[in-house]
């Protein structure tokens, strides 16, 4: 992020402190506007971009069944209220001629996709998408438990509730064996 849209969030900050009733200059806050800005930067960064970039594919001889990564950990904001929602995401996939990518880059193509506002529906479709476009697997199979922020602390105000969502495409979505075998493995609490 440019300094310039950093200096825009940060005199939005400010703008949200003074119209909430709070006073900017108090001293413990007067950092507040820069770290959050700062904070923005982060949780925000991937903001824009369509393509994951950051992988290399390797060749291996034989074809592995499912490679399951399981219980990846993930943080985003609902784009309709700017509130966090959290939780876990598995991801399989069938490798096809022995197209493989590093383990690691899974988790790294979870956090590229959090890391914008967004909908759990979304980013459950572009992680499978995503992996699909990279490897093009003879299948895909991404499911996520979230909780919403935006439902447990204001709203509604539900604490403790899960949202499940899942994409199964390629085989994952003709073959109910399969799609089975993935949800009883990953089964999420
Ligand atoms: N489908 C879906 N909805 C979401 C997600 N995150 C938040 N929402 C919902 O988005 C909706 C926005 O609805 P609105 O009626 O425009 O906003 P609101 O008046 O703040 O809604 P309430 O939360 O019901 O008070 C709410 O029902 C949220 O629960 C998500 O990841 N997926
Ligand atoms: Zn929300």
């Amino acid at each position: 992020m440019n300094e310039k849209n950093k200096t825009k969030i940060k005199n939005a900050v400010t703008d949200i402190i003074q119209a909430i009733g709070d006073d900017p200059e108090r001293a413990s806050i007067q950092e507040t506007p820069a770290r959050v800005a700062t904070a923005y930067e982060e949780i925000f960064s991937a903001t824009g971009k369509k393509h994951f970039e950051d992988y290399k594919i390797f060749n291996v001889d034989e074809n592995a069944d499912m490679v399951v990564v399981q219980d990846i950990p993930f943080y985003s904001m609902c784009e309709h209220h700017l509130l966090p929602f959290f939780g876990t995401v598995n991801v399989a996939y069938i490798p096809q001629n022995g197209k493989i990518i590093g383990l690691s880059k899974i988790p790294r193509l979870v956090n590229f996709v959090a890391r914008r506002p967004s909908v759990q529906e979304n980013i459950t479709v572009m992680i499978a998408d995503e992996l699909q476009r990279i490897l093009n697997p003879k299948g895909v199979a991404v499911s996520i438990s979230a909780r919403h922020l935006c439902m447990e602390m204001r709203g509604i105000n539900k604490s403790g509730l899960s949202t499940y969502t899942n994409k199964f495409s390629g085989v994952f979505s003709d073959d109910h064996e399969l799609k089975n075998e993935f949800l009883q493995q990953t089964r999420q609490k």
